[in-house]
């Protein structure tokens, strides 16, 4: 089973229920900001990234390849879909399982109009011998194509018409530094601050045609766990219900009972997210505990509470990994409400961990 996969699927479903994909895939598209002035947060990314693109059409050039690092739902995709648009490019869109062998990077290179924007999704995940076949193309826009086998094989060189790559992921450090060295521009997507969670709320909110005031908006984005995507798929959820159950406006009161339905907490826990830490809390003290130990007392997978839950759990001061297992926060205990037990470590039974 391959995390990513589970990662992006079960964060998006298990978040705010199952939806279809293809619904999804439209909204988000619908949602998605067309150019830098509505791309909201990330200023940093966006001065340089305007930078970049601004010299380059200035010299009449292509864009330097650019890579762009960080959690699902941050933006990558949308900062692909600008680039191409700043640059008045074509942009092709594809993924680093999608190309297994070198073949069907050559074919997808070969094709390439000249500026056009190739955007590599998940670049992590791409089979050596394509990735190998990437660093001349991103370095000299011209690929080896081997033809036959052994001895008789032969390499004809293909020229590429330039090309700017953008290559997403969320594994960083599974990059090679060959690769990696070959980014004119790399930038790392970090998590939304709250305030600009609301703006992107407002914004997707006017798209939709919902009314939704200050308060609403608040109340959304501080459980939108700092991602945009989540915040989109939270203020539909919300619509559905202020539809449903009242006049379609979307208050903090309207907020708040929705989000109770769909089981989002204060902090943007939800049912997996609060599991792991009431078994952590209730059947084990607050640990340590393993995690395979932890994934069986919630019933899942060791993967998904590791790749899914925890990073949240973890970012949020909730749970630490220590050598000697998972162990919850003081400040678990007081989210869930719960009294850690006094054990003969003193205070919850980690006092060594977290102070007696
Ligand atoms: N800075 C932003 N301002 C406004 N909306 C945003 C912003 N970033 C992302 N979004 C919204 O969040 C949605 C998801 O963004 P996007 O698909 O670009 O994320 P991603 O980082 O590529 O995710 P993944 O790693 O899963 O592919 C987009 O459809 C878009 O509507």
């Amino acid at each position: 089973m391959n995390w990513d996969e589970t990662t992006d699927d079960a964060d998006a479903e298990r978040l705010v229920g199952a939806s279809t994909d293809r619904e999804e895939q439209a909204v988000e598209a619908a949602l998605r900001p067309k150019d830098l002035g509505e791309f909201i947060g990330q200023e940093k990314v966006r001065e340089q990234l305007d930078l970049v693109l601004r010299a380059a059409r200035a010299r009449g050039a292509t864009a330097d390849h650019v890579l762009l690092s960080g959690a699902p739902g941050l933006g990558k995709t949308t900062l692909s879909m600008i680039i191409a648009a700043e640059m008045e490019a074509p942009i092709r869109i594809t993924s680093g399982p999608a190309i297994q062998h070198a073949g069907d990077l050559a074919a997808i290179l070969s094709s390439l109009q000249e500026g056009e924007v190739l955007f590599l999704d998940e670049i992590h995940r791409m089979s050596r011998p394509a990735e190998e076949m990437l660093y001349m193309a991103m370095e000299d826009f011209r690929v080896d194509v081997i033809v036959g086998k052994g001895p008789g094989a032969t390499a004809i060189p293909l020229e590429l018409p330039p090309f700017t790559l953008v290559g997403a992921t969320t594994r960083a450090g599974l990059l090679p530094p060959p690769l990696r060295d070959r980014f004119g521009f790399t930038a790392h997507m970090e998590f939304y601050e709250p305030a600009e969670l609301e703006r992107v709320i407002h914004r997707s909110a006017h798209l939709l045609d919902v009314e939704i005031d200050t308060d609403g908006a608040g109340e959304i984005a501080g459980r939108s766990r700092g991602t945009p995507r989540i915040a989109n798929r939270l203020l539909r959820r919300v619509r559905d219900y202020a539809q449903v159950k009242a006049d379609g406006v979307i208050d903090q009161d309207i907020a708040r009972a929705a989000l109770a339905v769909y089981e989002v907490d204060s902090r943007g826990l939800d049912r997996l997210d609060r599991g792991v830490l009431e078994a952590l809390l209730k059947l084990f003290g607050g640990g340590p505990v393993g995690l395979s130990t932890l994934a069986v007392a919630v019933g899942e997978e060791r993967e998904t509470v590791e790749e899914v839950a925890e990073p949240f759990l973890v970012r949020e001061g909730l749970l630490a990994r220590t050598p000697r297992g998972r162990v919850a926060t003081p400040a678990a205990w007081a989210h869930l409400g719960l009294t850690p037990p006094r054990s003969s470590t003193g205070g919850n039974g980690q006092g060594d961990l977290f102070g007696a």
